[in-house]
Formats: structure tokens, C-alpha cells, sequence
């Protein structure tokens, strides 16, 4: 487990670090509550041990920070206390703490504690899974694509870079239910759902925002690289035919795009463009990418 502890007493910060390594664990050891701050937002703890008493930011507003930041993965928190701070526990549960450690520690103790936490954290992880992603395909849910564009449009408008959202929606999916049954249309959306997570990059989600339409947010993109992304989807599904229990199947998809560079902070408006392209690119006969004609997009028109 990646474990990050904060600890500005520094024969304490080594034995525990050391005990925590030798336990099996990656460890990230900082001096002070800020460090640790710092620490937790550029990389991901799911659990973070952290002295009560620092100087600056103490162990009661780490916990604080940290539960105001609800992240993907959830962080259990530690927090070591002195022997003599007994009535405070309320105080550190009450700030976000899942439990304390008295130092000096007990290294069976820590072990014991440690497992607890393994065991709260598995449970997290499923719990955020079946809450997050879609039981079919395994990308994304539609609550939490759509989430995930808010955030994304927000931070686009913020740091000035584009946003682009693309839906796609696979070519007379009717079709194949029909002629293959329901269990086969089931796993050709998996081997679709499959091949667009394969091309995307690493910060491009893609999420199923209904039966055969799925939503990909294409984050820093602009209208040109928007399309290109959109081009490299609509020939992956359609580069060979998906293996199902029915045989091979020939795939299209077509694809919808709307861009913004910050002048939509409202995601139904951004999708409803989107939504627009994409009808646009059935009626001109399926299979290829449209981009949105609505004047959401500044620089060169498209
Ligand atoms: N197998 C399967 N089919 C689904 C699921 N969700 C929706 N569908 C089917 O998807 C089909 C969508 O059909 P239409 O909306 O007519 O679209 P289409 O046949 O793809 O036609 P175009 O979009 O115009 O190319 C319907 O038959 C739905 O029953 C699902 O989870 N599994």
C-alpha cells in the first residue's frame, strides 16, 4: 500500500517509515502538515499517518483539508497521538481521522491497525466502483461522465485551454439486437467500449451516456485535435469486425463533437451541441465525425 506519513519529529518519522517498508508498504515520509498537503494532492495516498502536534498545518487540519477534497480514491487517515491526549479522539474523528495510533507504537499494533485499514479501503474501492462505473462496459457511468465534464469545463475555463465533449453512437445498433439477439448486442458494446478506451490518452474519459451512445470528454482539446481524436475512434471501431458468440460483426460508429474554449460553462449546452453534430453525422450517412456548427468554438471556423 502507498502510505504517506507526516511527522515533524524525525527519529519517529525514520522508525515508522522504516516499520512500514519493512511491513511491505511504499512509503513517502514528509517533515511537516504542508509538505504532506502537497504530497496528497499530486499523487494519490489511500493512506495518509499523520502527527496530531505540527508546527503550521497540524495533523486535525490535514484531516480537514483532505476530507474537503473528496478525490476518486478514498484516504484513510491515522493520526498518532501522545499517550496523555485522551478526550480528544471525538475532536479527531469529528475532522475526518478513522483512528489514532499512541506513540511510542506498538509495531503488532500498527500491523493490526494497518489490516483494519486495508479492509475499510477494499470495501471503499468497491463500493466507488459499482457506484462510478457502468456494470456492461466498465467505462464510466453517466453520472459520473457528466461530472467529470462539469469539473473539466470549470477547469478549462479557468487555466484557458479548451474543452471538447464527443458523443458517440454506434451505427444501427437496432439492428443487431435484431438480428443477434440482446446477449450479442450486450458484448458488441463491450468490444466497442473496449476500443475507445484504447485510443484515448490518458486524461480523455470515455462513459456510456445511454443504451448504444457512449460520452468521451476530450480535455485540453481543441476543435482540430478534437477531430482528430473523434477520426482515430470512428476507425478503430470499424478497422475489423468484433468476435461475438455470434460470429464476427462489422461495427460503425458516428460521432458527434463540440468544443469549448471557455465561453460554455454549462455542460447540457456543450452535449446538446454535440448532440446536434451527431445527428448530423447519421443523416450524412453514418460512420464519420461531424464537428458542432454552433458558435461555441473561437478561432478559425471549422
Ligand atoms: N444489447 C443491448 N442493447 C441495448 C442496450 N441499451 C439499448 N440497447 C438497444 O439499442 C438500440 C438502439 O436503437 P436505435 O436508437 O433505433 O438506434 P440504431 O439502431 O443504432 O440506429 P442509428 O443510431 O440511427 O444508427 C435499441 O434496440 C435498444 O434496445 C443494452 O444495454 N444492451
Amino acid at each position: 500500500m502507498k502510505i504517506l506519513i507526516a511527522e515533524d519529529d524525525t527519529t519517529s518519522r525514520l522508525l515508522f517509515a522504516a516499520t512500514l517498508r519493512k511491513l511491505g508498504h511504499t512509503v513517502t515520509a514528509v517533515e511537516d502538515g504542508r509538505k504532506a498537503w502537497e504530497a496528497w494532492q499530486k499523487d494519490e495516498y489511500p493512506l495518509l499517518i499523520s502527527d496530531w502536534m505540527m508546527p503550521d498545518i497540524d495533523g486535525l487540519q490535514l484531516c480537514r483539508m483532505i476530507r474537503g477534497e473528496p478525490g476518486l480514491q478514498y484516504t484513510y487517515i491515522i493520526l498518532l497521538t501522545a499517550l496523555d491526549s485522551k478526550g480528544s479522539y471525538l475532536e479527531g474523528m469529528d475532522a475526518g481521522a478513522d483512528d489514532f495510533i499512541t506513540k511510542p507504537f506498538d509495531e503488532e499494533q500498527l500491523a493490526a491497525r494497518l489490516r483494519v485499514a486495508e479492509r475499510i479501503l477494499g470495501l471503499h474501492q468497491k463500493l466507488h466502483i459499482q457506484a462510478t462505473r457502468d456494470y456492461l462496459t466498465g467505462v464510466w457511468n453517466r453520472a459520473s461522465i457528466m461530472d467529470y465534464l462539469q469539473k473539466e469545463l470549470k477547469r478549462g475555463a479557468r487555466q484557458d485551454i479548451c474543452t471538447s465533449v464527443m458523443i458517440a453512437d454506434l451505427d444501427h445498433f437496432k439492428r443487431i439486437n435484431d438480428t443477434y439477439g440482446h446477449p450479442t448486442g450486450d458484448e458488441i458494446l463491450q468490444e466497442a467500449a473496449r476500443r475507445m478506451s484504447g485510443v484515448l490518452r490518458g486524461y480523455d474519459r470515455v462513459g456510456r451516456y445511454g443504451g448504444e451512445e457512449f460520452l468521451i470528454t476530450a480535455s485540453g482539446c481543441d476543435w482540430s485535435e478534437a477531430l482528430a481524436l473523434g477520426e482515430r475512434i470512428c476507425s478503430s471501431i470499424r478497422s475489423e469486425p468484433a468476435n461475438s458468440r455470434a460470429g464476427q460483426i462489422d461495427m460503425t460508429v458516428s460521432i458527434g463533437i463540440a468544443t469549448s474554449c471557455g465561453q460554455v460553462n454549462d455542460i447540457g449546452e456543450l452535449i446538446a451541441a454535440a448532440d446536434q453534430a451527431l445527428y448530423q453525422a447519421k443523416e450524412a450517412g453514418r460512420n464519420q465525425v461531424k464537428l458542432s456548427r454552433l458558435p461555441i468554438e473561437s478561432g478559425p471556423a471549422p
